[in-house]
């Protein structure tokens, strides 16, 4: 990556991480967010009955997927989250049910303690910024764009960003390696490419 684009990611970061932080500073607000998010997300028909669900387990000031992942459990959906296997390594899933039995995984995301390695066709991505081009920004490991790309060689794979509102940018910096998100959900609109 030139410096150029790794000073613009950075910057870009900053902005969005600070707006972030502002929508996330409510408990009131970031709990209505969380809900009208995911109302949108099952709204908008983006789930296809069956398939395997990757959530995640916010860090940080990130939008809180629980209810939406409970949601999907509900409507029979097997539900997974990410861990970290390695530095440059793509995400690992292992299966989630409300409620399991967690540890603190690498950056302190917890990680379900037990539980099969599933394969999810849809993503619930966390993210720093997006765009309404759906290019995302997130802290800068390059998991999700590098699990994506093995996923997306196996089988068709969508990723859908869940973010407040406030992490929009006009245009998010972007390099070849990146992964456009089938969509980004937000507690104001479902947003698509
Ligand atoms: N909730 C959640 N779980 C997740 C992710 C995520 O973005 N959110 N991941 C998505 O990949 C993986 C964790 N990846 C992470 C990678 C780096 C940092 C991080 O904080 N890195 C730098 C700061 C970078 C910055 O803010 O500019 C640090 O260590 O301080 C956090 C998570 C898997 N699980
Ligand atoms: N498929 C890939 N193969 C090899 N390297 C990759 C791949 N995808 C991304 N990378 C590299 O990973 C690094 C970080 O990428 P980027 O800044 O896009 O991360 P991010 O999307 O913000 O992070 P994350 O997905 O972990 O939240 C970059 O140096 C990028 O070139």
């Amino acid at each position: 990556m030139s410096e150029e684009l790794t000073a613009a990611k950075a910057a870009a970061r900053r902005t969005a991480y600070a707006a972030r932080k502002a929508a996330h500073a409510d408990p009131g607000r970031r709990a209505a967010a969380a809900r009208d998010a995911a109302t949108r997300f099952l709204g908008a028909g983006l789930v296809s009955p069956g398939e395997i669900v990757a959530g995640y387990r916010p860090i940080r000031t990130e939008i809180d997927p629980t209810g939406l992942m409970q949601a999907l459990a509900g409507r029979g959906h097997r539900l997974c989250v990410p861990v970290i296997e390695g530095e440059g390594l793509p995400l690992a899933f292992r299966e989630w049910h409300p409620g399991c039995a967690m540890e603190t995984g690498a950056f302190g995301a917890e990680i379900p303690a037990a539980g099969d390695w599933l394969e999810p066709t849809l993503l619930i991505a966390p993210l720093v910024a997006f765009d309404r081009g759906c290019w995302r920004l997130g802290y800068g490991g390059g998991f999700y764009d590098r699990t994506l790309a093995l996923l997306g060689s196996r089988r068709p794979t969508r990723a859908v960003g869940f973010a407040y509102a406030a992490q929009a940018l006009d245009a998010v910096p972007r390099e070849a390696t990146d992964q456009r998100l089938h969509a980004v959900v937000t507690e104001r609109e479902v947003i698509r490419p």
